[in-house]
This record gives structure tokens, C-alpha cells and sequence, in this order.
């Protein structure tokens, strides 16, 4: 088995559930997973050494939420918004049309360039959405297209309805036959239960076909206004709920009750809904930042997530979503990162696989060009990501 040493690490941010950050480190890469941690003094023989003399390494982003499959932009939108436009759902028409135009070959280009774009910034798993079709067979070329480009793949077809179709016969079609079509080709099934968008009792039926298909749900809830989401999130046992930036005490504590029996000291019990905070699209639209703060000291797992798209929030930059937590949210550094790796991996079913470098994990490794992780929020904005490992290769 070829193995791989990283070593000389100034420090390595393991984000296990201890939380062990460890100076003068070294890790052992075999294949593509974690064979080693430990000191640099004592680290085994591997076939190859990489001296990084002297930088961080933390686990690769994982990043949980994101809308990769779209044509055109919309910086006119973006350019209103800064003159005192607000954001309304709306706009995701304007990308379903310049996304129909698009063929297979330019779609899948334009996808596979944004992909390559965020890992070269350390996300080594992603996650991304359906949701710029709308109609039967767009969302089923889509989704197509999308499994085989991103880690995770969720059907949103559930994002707006249509101009010149019912909202009811709509969502009818995507719990039905559109739902059909992409089962084979998705991980989760997302609905976007928000004013403009789908009401209480419609995301409640789409969330019920995919339960009864057995597939995992997400919700993208309270970004607007205070709503159903969270709440609907928490009924249907779903990985996440996204955005939560309107957020009543009770919505908050049926996050927390979700976790009843998860230990986070040993990442034991059973999972609940994950508040996952769009750092990037709460400044994108100038909306209140997610209670991330709040959150967390009542006890509910957070994920950070680019949530990149072009309505609102044209980046996939997690190093800046990390340190908009950290300046913005008032999370520690740590809290922030474990936010963004082993908090997306929770938000996905993948905690097993990835989020944290421990032995027997996926090797997804993040180099920083920086002697300390807090170099992410003490110089926001700078380029640090110096490599990255995805499954044990080095990418760039
Ligand atoms: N909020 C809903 N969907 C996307 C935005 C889609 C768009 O405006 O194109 C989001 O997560 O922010
Ligand atoms: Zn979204």
C-alpha cells in the first residue's frame, strides 16, 4: 500500500471530538485514508514525505449546501440589492431560463470549472442542488448531470413555482412523477418553504413522498421571515435545516430537542437537524446573520456552507465563510471549523467518511499556508489555502 507522510505540520486542527490540536505534528496518508497522527518525532517510515515546514492542516471543507447548476449570472440583481433592492425568490426565473438554454456539454463545463474552482480553495466534499429546471425533464437532466460532479447531490425542484402553473398542481408534479424521475440520481430531497416560495402544507407533501421513497430531506427554512421550516424540519427527522436566520425560542429548542441523545463528547446517539448558517449569503442579501452563537449554546450543531449560487451568494469561498463566523457571528475559530468540516459532514450523513482528520477517515486535508489556523479570521480575505488533499492526492 503506497503511503504518503505530511509532515513538519506547525500545527494540525484534527477536529476529532476532543477537539485535538496538536503543534509539531505529522499525519500518515495510505492510499486514500488516515493511516497515522501524531508528533512529527515519531512518525513511521512512508514511501513519500512531504515537508510542509511549518504550516496548519486541517480537515478539507465540507461544504453542505450549494446551487453549482446554473447558467448566467445575476450581478444587475446583486447591483439593485446594493442600491436597496430586497431579496425575493423570485429571481431563481431569471437563472431557470439562462440554465435551459444551456446544452449538456456547456452545463456540465460550467459545473465542472465551479467544482474544480471551491476544492482549489480546500473543499474536498460538496454538496449541491437541482432547483434551476423546474419542469419534469430539465430537473431529471440535471440531476443526471449533477450525480456524477459533486459529492452529495439533492433535488430541489421544490425551489419555485413556475410562472403559469398552480402552485398546488406544481408541487403535486415535484412529489409525484418529477420526484420519480430523479429518485435514482439524488442523496436528499431540499424544499424551499419560505414566503414567495412553498407554503407549510406543500413542503410538508413533498417531504413526505421522499420519506416514503426512503430518501434523506433537507430544508431551506427562515430566510426570509420567521416560518414553518425549522419546525417541519425537526417533524420529518431531516438532516438540516438552511439559512435559519428568523429564528423564535421554540424553533431553536425543537432544534435542540432533535439532539436529545446525541453525547458530543463521543459523537454517540442519534443524530438530529442541523442549523446550517450561509454566512456568505446573509451579507449577499443583507439579511440579519444566522444566531450561530445561539445555536450552539442551546446545544444544536451548526454547519457553515458557501450556499454558492448566483442569486445570493455568487462564492464558494469557505476560508471566508469561516472567518465571517468568527468576525461576524461571534464563533471561536474552533467552532467555526469544526462548523465547516465535521458540521457539513453531519449535515450530510457523511461524519463517518469525512470531516475530521482521524485514522481510518477519508485523507481530505486542507494545508494553510500560516503557522495557526486563527490566520483564517486574523488575515480575512488573504489566500491561504497553500494545497490540498482530496482521498489521499494531492490536487494542486
Ligand atoms: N433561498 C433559496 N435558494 C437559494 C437562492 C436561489 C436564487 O436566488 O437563485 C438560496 O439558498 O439562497
Ligand atoms: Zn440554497
Amino acid at each position: 500500500m503506497a503511503t504518503t507522510l505530511l509532515t513538519n505540520i506547525a500545527q494540525l486542527v484534527t477536529v476529532d471530538a476532543a477537539g485535538t490540536v496538536m503543534e509539531n505534528a505529522a499525519v500518515l496518508i495510505a492510499e486514500d485514508k488516515i493511516q497515522w497522527v501524531g508528533a512529527a518525532n515519531d512518525a513511521p517510515a512512508a514511501d513519500t514525505v512531504h515537508d510542509l515546514k511549518g504550516k496548519t492542516v486541517l480537515p478539507g471543507w465540507v461544504d453542505s449546501h450549494s446551487h453549482l447548476i446554473f447558467g448566467g449570472d445575476r450581478a444587475e440583481e446583486f447591483v439593485a440589492r446594493m442600491a436597496g433592492e430586497s431579496y425575493a425568490a423570485g429571481g431563481i426565473a431569471v437563472t431557470t431560463s439562462a440554465t435551459r438554454s444551456l446544452s449538456d456539454e456547456q452545463l456540465t463545463n460550467l459545473v465542472t470549472a465551479r467544482r474544480a474552482e471551491a476544492l482549489s480553495m480546500g473543499t474536498t466534499w460538496m454538496e449541491t442542488k437541482t432547483g434551476y429546471g423546474l419542469e419534469l425533464m430539465e430537473e431529471t437532466r440535471h440531476a443526471q448531470l449533477g450525480r456524477s460532479l459533486v459529492d452529495t447531490l439533492t433535488f430541489l425542484g421544490a425551489h419555485l413555482v413556475p410562472a403559469g402553473i398552480d402552485a398546488d398542481e406544481y408541487t403535486d408534479l415535484v412529489a409525484g412523477p418529477m420526484l420519480d424521475a430523479v429518485a435514482q440520481y439524488v442523496d436528499f430531497v431540499d424544499v424551499f418553504c419560505e414566503r414567495g416560495a412553498f407554503t407549510q402544507e406543500q413542503t410538508r407533501r413533498v417531504l413526505q413522498a421522499a420519506q416514503e421513497k426512503n430518501l434523506a430531506t433537507k430544508v431551506h427554512g427562515n430566510q426570509l421571515g420567521p416560518g414553518p421550516g425549522v419546525k417541519l424540519a425537526v417533524e420529518f427527522g431531516s438532516h438540516s435545516v438552511d439559512h435559519v436566520n428568523y429564528l423564535e425560542d421554540s424553533d431553536i429548542q425543537a432544534l435542540a430537542g432533535s439532539w436529545g441523545t446525541w453525547d458530543p463528547q463521543t459523537r454517540t446517539g442519534q443524530v438530529g437537524t442541523v442549523a446550517t448558517c450561509l454566512p456568505a449569503c446573509d451579507l449577499s442579501t443583507r439579511q440579519p446573520l444566522a444566531p450561530g452563537r445561539e445555536l450552539l449554546d442551546a446545544g444544536v450543531p451548526i454547519a457553515l456552507a458557501s450556499n454558492c449560487n448566483p442569486g445570493t451568494s455568487y462564492t464558494s469561498n469557505m476560508n471566508f465563510c469561516v472567518a465571517t463566523a468568527v468576525l461576524q457571528m461571534n464563533l471561536s475559530l474552533s467552532e467555526a471549523i469544526e462548523a465547516a468540516t465535521y458540521g457539513g459532514a453531519l449535515a450530510l450523513g457523511v461524519q463517518d467518511l469525512v470531516g475530521s482528520i482521524e485514522v481510518g477517515k477519508r485523507a481530505d486535508l486542507h494545508v494553510l499556508d500560516a503557522p495557526v489556523a486563527a490566520h483564517l479570521a486574523y488575515r480575512p480575505g488573504m489566500n491561504l489555502t497553500h494545497s490540498v488533499y482530496r482521498a489521499g492526492q494531492l490536487m494542486n
